[in-house]
């Protein structure tokens, strides 16, 4: 069977040009060659530091912007060579849930409206919408009695639960959740990550699940894909990401993630990327991740093929060979890194 979700080496570039005065305008590739497939009722973890290109990788997965190269197919449609009409048809069955659900809504509407507003714009009576909004705030944990209060009135985990209930008003088989939990305390983040594996089981609806957050991650993914200044440069399995990171990015990110026991924390190896993430609008030659990458310096210190970059030395194929996402450990495990297996 195809997968649900096809995405071939899409692409998104911002700014590039002249500004009105002449000067040249920075261009940053955002999403900078992605590939990836997910399955039906599959949930797909995305995560990497602000400014690595989750987002934008969401949006353009949804066509809720335009890419600048590439491909997504879903359900056997090209949605990147979708007319405006071909996609409204496709719009039910594809949503998103955003980290804010209010911050595109209208605040004078009523809870009930902003769940039943898909179902009426998509050619559902208002009466049936009404009803299928209640029984939705029940499936979401709500009562069915808040379909008349305003959104000022909820709490932030009341809310994201009504931006859900939105959000599988119309029975989609994807929805891209961009950050759904990060504004949330953790005991509510919890409760909205069970409610979204619920309606996973009952459902079959794949989701695109985007996080900062590794450990958030871990709890709803069958596979985590890692992002880097916009590329993935890992993708495997969750126990085989967790348990077996290959990235050396992935391995730092791994090694900021707090554990609940202070003891196993001490003696945990601290690795950390050197500096800040890079800019998009800047990138490195080589591996994008080799100015601040701690295997790089380690390799090059037992000598073999290096040269001298970023005031120190590193091997020649990190600093001038861009790494291509591959199997690494086993067919299901990628990752860019000219060094997969050395630490
Ligand atoms: N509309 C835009 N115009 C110009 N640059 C943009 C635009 N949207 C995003 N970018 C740039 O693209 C890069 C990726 O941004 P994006 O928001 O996708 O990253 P992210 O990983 O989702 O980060 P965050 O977690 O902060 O949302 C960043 O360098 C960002 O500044």
């Amino acid at each position: 069977m195809s997968a649900l979700l096809d995405v071939r080496d899409l692409r998104k570039t911002f700014g590039g040009g002249q500004t009105l005065f002449g000067a040249p305008r920075p261009e940053v590739r955002a999403v900078d060659g992605i590939s990836f497939t997910l399955a039906r009722g599959e949930t797909l973890g995305l995560v990497g530091e602000t400014g690595s290109g989750k987002s934008t990788l969401g949006r353009l997965v949804l066509r809720l912007i335009e890419p600048s190269a590439g491909q997504v197919r879903f359900e056997d449609t090209d949605v990147t060579a979708a007319s405006t009409r071909a996609l409204r048809a496709m719009r039910p069955r594809m949503q998103m849930v955003f980290q804010d659900p209010y911050g595109s809504i209208d605040p004078r509407m009523t809870a009930g409206a902003i769940i039943a507003e898909p179902m009426t714009a998509h050619g559902v009576g208002r009466a049936e919408a009404a009803g299928r909004a209640a029984r939705l705030l029940a499936q979401v944990g709500l009562s069915p009695a808040m379909a008349a209060r305003y959104p000022h009135e909820f709490s932030g985990g009341q809310r994201q639960r009504i931006g859900i209930a939105r959000a599988i008003a119309l029975d989609p088989s994807l929805v891209v959740l961009d950050e759904p939990v990060s504004a949330l305390d953790v005991s509510v983040q919890a409760q909205i990550l069970n409610l979204l594996a619920e309606i996973q089981a009952r459902s079959g609806v794949a989701f695109l699940f985007i996080a900062h957050d590794l450990g958030v991650v871990r709890h709803v993914s069958d596979r985590v894909a890692v992002m880097y200044l916009g590329r993935v440069v890992e993708m495997a399995p969750r126990d085989a990401l967790y348990g077996a990171p290959l990235h050396p990015y992935t391995v730092s990110l791994l090694a900021a993630v707090p554990r609940p026991d202070p003891l196993k924390e001490r003696n945990r190896p601290r690795i950390r990327p050197i500096g800040e993430i890079g800019s998009a609008a800047s990138l490195p030659t080589g591996c994008r991740f080799h100015p601040r990458c701690p295997r790089a310096r380690l390799v090059a210190a037992r000598g073999g093929d290096t040269v001298e970059a970023e005031g120190t030395r590193l091997p020649s194929a990190c600093v001038r060979q861009d790494p291509l996402l591959a199997p690494a450990g086993g067919a299901a495990h990628l990752a860019a890194c000219h060094f997969p297996h050395e630490d």
